[in-house]
């Protein structure tokens, strides 16, 4: 369950995997695109995923009429601002939101620099006078390559003072990390932080390339961080975060069973391990989701979900002053 007294907060969230299927078939309308369906209910197994996907590669398909459909800015904004309109129905109190803008700019030949703005700018005019907090990490989509990457860079950079962080997502087999040494360099030299998609679908040395030459301080998933039991005592060492998605690592078929996913003994070891949606509306699945139903099956205690709750705050990409405010906030109600 959630602990209402404690700040609820998911810091890894796709807002570009969580467009709701409503809006992409007004979005297809709206631009004469044609979609697989007519309405809402036929159009979700399109882009939602219903039984675990044979691998990531598989998985990752489901988002792309969520990206296909967004046909001008205004559209890229549009779904940013449902995307916080979301995360406030569930009662989250602080939101990292992490998006691809050449993923969202590629289908309809929008430039990746506006698809950043408009994000950027629907942010922050929905969370103004609400009481959600949310913060931007930018995306390269390694799927496309170091070149396209670059470009996907600079556009985020242009925008670096609106963004928390940088992280790397899409296909890490195809695309190890190996291959974005320099764009991470340019990441440190513009002072945001790292998080990084490694160890979900490569084993433990992609961990441990993701933190030692991309500067990582924070993993997505790393599931496969509990192979390696050096890197375990690493990670809790230096106080490194893992961002858990359990029902995302079911549908990726990185774990084929909750009750083996490794996010209870990332906690019982000390680890900064917390719990996350990922892609919530491709998941057909929510905040809540995770903690009553999915934490319970990997074999997680109130106790356990309480400090996963806690650790979320611990690691998020927020200040001394802006945690102790939304500590101080949530304790008040
Ligand atoms: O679970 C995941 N693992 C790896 N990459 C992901 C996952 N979910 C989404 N993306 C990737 O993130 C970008 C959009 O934000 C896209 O590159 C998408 O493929
Ligand atoms: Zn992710």
């Amino acid at each position: 369950m959630i602990n209402k007294k404690l700040p609820l907060l998911d810091i890894h969230r796709h807002l570009d995997g969580n467009v709701r299927a409503q809006t992409i078939l007004e979005l297809g309308q709206q631009f004469n695109i044609t979609l697989p369906a007519d309405n809402v209910e036929a159009l979700i197994p399109h882009v939602q995923v219903i039984d675990p996907e044979p691998d990531l590669m598989a998985f990752l398909q489901k988002l792309d009429w969520g990206v296909t459909v967004l046909g001008d800015y205004d559209a890229c904004r549009r779904i940013a601002v449902e995307n916080i309109e979301d995360a406030q129905a569930q009662g989250l109190d602080y939101v990292e939101l992490r998006f691809s803008p050449y993923y969202m700019a590629q289908s309809q030949g929008l430039h990746p620099q506006g698809v950043v703005e408009a994000v950027v700018d629907g942010i922050k005019s929905a969370t103004q006078g609400a009481n959600i907090k949310a913060n931007l990490i930018g995306i390269m989509s390694r799927t496309y390559g170091v070149k396209t990457c670059q470009q996907e860079l600079d556009a985020l950079l242009a925008f670096k003072n609106d963004l928390v962080a940088i992280d790397l997502a899409g296909d890490e087999i195809g695309f190890p990390g190996e291959l974005f040494i320099e764009q991470f360099k340019q990441v440190r030299d513009a002072y945001l932080a790292a998080t990084i998609h490694a160890g979900e679908a490569l084993g433990a040395a992609s961990i441990w390339q993701a933190i030692n030459e991309l500067g990582a301080s924070r993993i997505g998933h790393g599931v496969k961080a509990i192979e390696d039991p050096k890197l375990m005592d690493y990670l809790r060492d230096n106080r490194i975060g893992i961002e858990s998605c359990l029902t995302s690592n079911i549908q990726t078929s990185t774990v084929n069973d909750l009750a083996k996913h490794p996010l209870k003994q990332f906690l019982d070891h000390g680890i900064l391990a917390c719990i996350n949606t990922d892609d919530p509306a491709v998941e057909g699945i929510e905040i809540e989701h995770e903690y009553v139903v999915a934490a319970p099956k990997a074999g997680l205690t109130q106790a356990d979900m309480q400090k996963a709750q806690a650790n979320a705050l611990e690691i998020a990409f927020l200040s001394d002053s802006d945690k102790a405010a939304l500590t101080a906030l949530a304790a008040a109600r």
